[in-house]
């Protein structure tokens, strides 16, 4: 822990006993009697605060006096998860305050579990945002997390007759502890309207744009504390309100509804979360969005410019801007916009400041995620950022010209405007073009982008293309998540694995020596145990925790192949009926994940997997050997607790599709084991922890390419074991008898099969095979599990960061001194 504190904020068991119940009656204005257990999560949490104040304002003084150089991260998505057993792990407090709060009768575990968690984000995009803000606290770098303060973020899942079904998400209806308003930095925003040119008071020519309508944009702030340091950044997110919440003039008409209108229209631009995950839907009111806290977030940074006299000419020497994928794109035209418009710099000097401030980083490689904004729509919404487009796009196209002589198709394919149809704004193009440097995020990744999706663009500019391999942040996926593996692991080799996970590496002896090995087998099995009770109490479901656990969690997606792991289900199901005597490895399947409110099929995968599940789990010819558990509502808060149960993790979407994944570090550093394919991160992750530690299948990129060029038909594959599964699908034994149920699903494998399902169908189920018979022997298991976890230290976010830092943003760490 770092220096002492004042009173206020002394780190004694006595002192955060006093806070609590101070702030239970200062700030709750409750007594034990009548306080609720919600009551006693925010007394606890203003005691954990206020111990991170002293550093959020220390920090943030010192980079205000320093002028140091910021990395600006725009994101859509924060999935931050629940802020207080983080920040009591960061703040080196954990155990401390668990026994302060135990001593005085609560349990500990339940007032964590009190926490809403803030949901501001789909899946992978979201969450890697939320670790790499913390790895950039970790690291000392000054940085500002910019996105939208959803109010209400992405929905809870319940599953009702094994249907997904949607509830909103009122994660702020009991206030939020964590975060801190700040109305006097707001800013407006405009929207619609028109531009007109003008000549200003030196005869200077200029543009007017004149909106028709504003929208104040209310920053929250949130600190993000590092890992025993004395750093604690800002998550700055944007609400959006009526400049004006009550026009009493309006009122004074009689016209009620008038009056409060504008504030209801403007506040639905930070509303909700779009709940589509690599699902493009070209609503206006999600391009509102993107352009609001991207708007609000560059007038930000003026604002801090200004504060620290540094001139707007230097502002790319200030900060360097990720933008995390398309969805902030826009700033590449709003930073234009600002420096030409309101700050009259000249059109050369401002592109070359706006290229030198932003990076891109993209997330995926499928056609339907790549967004593609509709002209109309945009010339409504955004009339001067078209004109500075169209701009951008006229220069860009005269050097691509010179470049590339006479090659017009190239010139059509490459402009940021695809004249199709109604005409459409490319936002990847607008991305790379107003980029200094554009990644991927996993090796495999990173080439496809290069040889496909951006390759105009990496023909143009090889030097700007690179690839940074995703991280997770070990402090919320082993430190705050799996505590007993945290605890064996640092009697072995000392914490300082927490901050430098290759030290992970000193654990490979110790894969040699039997009692180390036992003890890793009792942790990973008191894990399991843990998930049971939670499987039980959400699903009424009992799984045995000597059973195999046998995971896939993530955003439900026709890619990611949930309905390929189900059908395997199937199969060992058939084959157990078939011979009930048959030798298998006792296997509890467990799947969570949201599907997209829109997208069907995802939410028939859900139904078939619950629908196998309530055979399975009842049928007595199975005996508990197989059992089925889909965990409602997949969240940070439910991946705590499975990702350090798990014995195997599902890492199976079709090669070439996957552009990282992130879920499968996490099991890998936790000690699972991962079937997978020659897909995103999975590689790098077999080539980390050994070919002999990882269950491989599948067709590869190039084989998935030969096989869908020459002519896929899926029904060739349709035969022996596959076979009977899809007619015992088919033929509605999981549903009722009802043999239309799933016909959509079937019908679309069999003729289609766009993931190449049924072609990779035997090699995964070979591969299951081989993962029963290593299941068989335990001890040679534990070696593999430890020999995952030892070898998983490049999967860490602080590598990540530093990757980025290094070769990107150019962002010294700036050490902080409390002010006291
Ligand atoms: C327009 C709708 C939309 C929304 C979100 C997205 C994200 C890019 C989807 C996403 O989360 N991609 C995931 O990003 C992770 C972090 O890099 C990767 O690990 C995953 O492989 C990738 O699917 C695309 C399109």
């Amino acid at each position: 822990r770092t220096e002492p504190q004042d009173e206020r904020t002394a780190l004694t068991k006595e002192a955060f006993q006093r806070d609590f119940f101070n702030n239970l009656f200062y700030i709750l204005g409750k007594f034990p009697t009548l306080a609720t257990k919600n009551d006693y999560y925010q007394a606890l949490a203003f005691v954990v605060r206020d111990r991170m104040l002293q550093r959020w304002i220390s920090t943030a003084a010192a980079y205000t006096k320093q002028g140091s150089r910021t990395v600006a991260y725009f994101s859509a998505e924060f999935l931050m998860g629940p802020h207080l057993g983080n920040n009591l792990v960061n703040l080196g407090i954990h155990d401390e305050v668990r026994k302060a709060v135990t001593e005085l009768g609560l349990d500990f575990n339940e007032l964590l579990l009190e926490e809403d968690e803030p949901g501001l984000g789909n899946g992978g995009l979201g969450r890697l945002a939320a670790c790499f803000i913390e790895s950039l606290a970790t690291l000392q770098i000054p940085s500002l997390g910019y996105g939208i303060r959803y109010e209400f973020g992405i929905f809870h899942q319940e599953i009702v007759d094994g249907w997904q079904t949607e509830r909103t998400d009122k994660w702020l209806r009991f206030g939020n502890p964590w975060e801190i308003p700040r109305p006097e930095w707001a800013v407006h925003v405009k929207l619609g309207g028109y531009t007109e040119p003008y000549r200003d008071e030196f005869y200077r020519h200029r543009v007017r744009w004149v909106p028709d309508r504003l929208v104040a944009a209310v920053p929250y702030d949130t600190p993000i504390l590092g890992y025993h340091t004395n750093t604690a950044n800002t998550l700055r997110l944007w609400k959006a309100e009526a400049p004006e919440s009550f026009d009493f003039a309006v009122f004074n008409r009689g016209d009620y509804y008038g009056a409060v209108m504008q504030k209801v229209s403007s506040e639905n631009l930070s509303k909700v979360l779009y709940p589509n995950d690599e699902q493009l839907q070209g609503k206006e009111l999600r391009l509102s969005q993107q352009y609001f806290f991207v708007s609000a977030s560059l007038q930000d940074m003026f604002r801090i410019l200004k504060i620290q006299k540094i001139p707007v000419e230097r502002f790319h020497e200030k900060f360097a801007a990720q933008l995390n994928d398309t969805h902030p794109a826009i700033a590449v035209a709003e930073l234009m916009r600002l420096l030409i418009d309101e700050n009259v710099v000249p059109w050369e000097q401002a592109w070359d400041i706006t290229r030198r401030t932003f990076a891109y980083t993209n997330h995926t490689l499928l056609p339907e995620a790549l967004e593609c904004w509709p002209l109309p729509l945009f010339a409504k919404l955004l009339p001067r950022h078209l004109e500075i487009i169209f701009e951008i796009n006229a220069r860009f196209l005269d050097e691509v010209r010179i470049r590339f002589y006479g090659d017009e198709e190239r010139i059509a394919r490459m402009s940021l405007i695809d004249e199709r149809g109604e005409r459409y704004v490319r936002m990847a193009h607008l991305a790379c073009v107003g980029s200094h440097a554009i990644n991927g995020v996993a090796e495999l990744h990173s080439e496809l982008l290069k040889q496909d999706v951006l390759r105009d663009f990496y023909e143009l500019w090889p030097t700007r293309f690179g690839n940074k391999t995703n991280g997770v942040t070990p402090r919320r996926w082993m430190a705050l998540s799996n505590p007993r593996l945290t605890k064996l692991v640092s009697s072995h080799i000392g914490d300082e694995w927490i901050t430098d996970l290759s030290q992970l590496r000193r654990l490979e002896p110790l894969a040699e020596d039997a009692g180390f090995r036992q003890q890793w087998l009792d942790v990973k099995r008191a894990c399991k145990c843990d998930f049971a009770a939670v499987a039980l109490k959400k699903t009424g479901i009992t799984i045995d925790p000597d059973s195999l656990f046998d995971v896939q969690v993530k955003r439900i997606h026709e890619y990611k192949r949930q309905h390929l792991n189900i059908l395997h289900v199937v199969a060992l199901y058939h084959r157990l009926r078939s011979n009930p005597n048959v030798d298998i490895t006792p296997r509890t399947f467990i799947f969570g994940g949201k599907a997209a409110p829109g997208y069907h099929i995802a939410k028939l995968i859900i139904k078939l997997i619950t629908s196998v599940g309530d055979v399975v789990n009842r049928d007595p010819a199975v005996r508990d050997r197989l059992k089925v558990v889909f965990l409602p509502n997949f969240n940070v808060k439910n991946g705590q607790r499975i990702y350090p149960a798990a014995d195997l993790s599902e890492q199976v979407s079709t090669a070439g599709k996957e552009a990282s994944g992130t879920g499968n570090m996490k099991f890998s550093m936790n000690g699972a084991l991962t079937i997978g394919t020659m897909d995103g991160a999975n590689i790098e992750i077999r080539e980390e922890v050994g070919a002999e530690n990882f269950f491989l299948f599948g067709l590869t990129t190039p084989e998935v390419g030969a096989l869908k060029a020459s002519g896929y038909n899926p029904a060739n594959y349709l035969d022996g074991e596959l076979k009977e599964v899809v007619e015992l699908i088919r033929s509605g034994f999981f549903s009722r008898g009802d043999a239309e149920l799933f016909r959509p699903l079937i019908d679309g494998l069999v003729h289609h099969d766009p993931y190449l399902v049924f072609a990779d169908f035997d090699s995964y189920s070979k591969a299951q095979q081989q993962v029963s018979a290593a299941y068989q022997d335990r001890d040679h298991w534990a070696r593999m599990s430890i020999l995952n976890s030892a070898r998983s230290g490049k999967f860490s976010s602080d590598r990540t960061i530093r990757e980025y830092c290094d070769d990107i943003w150019k962002a010294p760490a700036v050490p902080i001194r409390l002010l006291t």
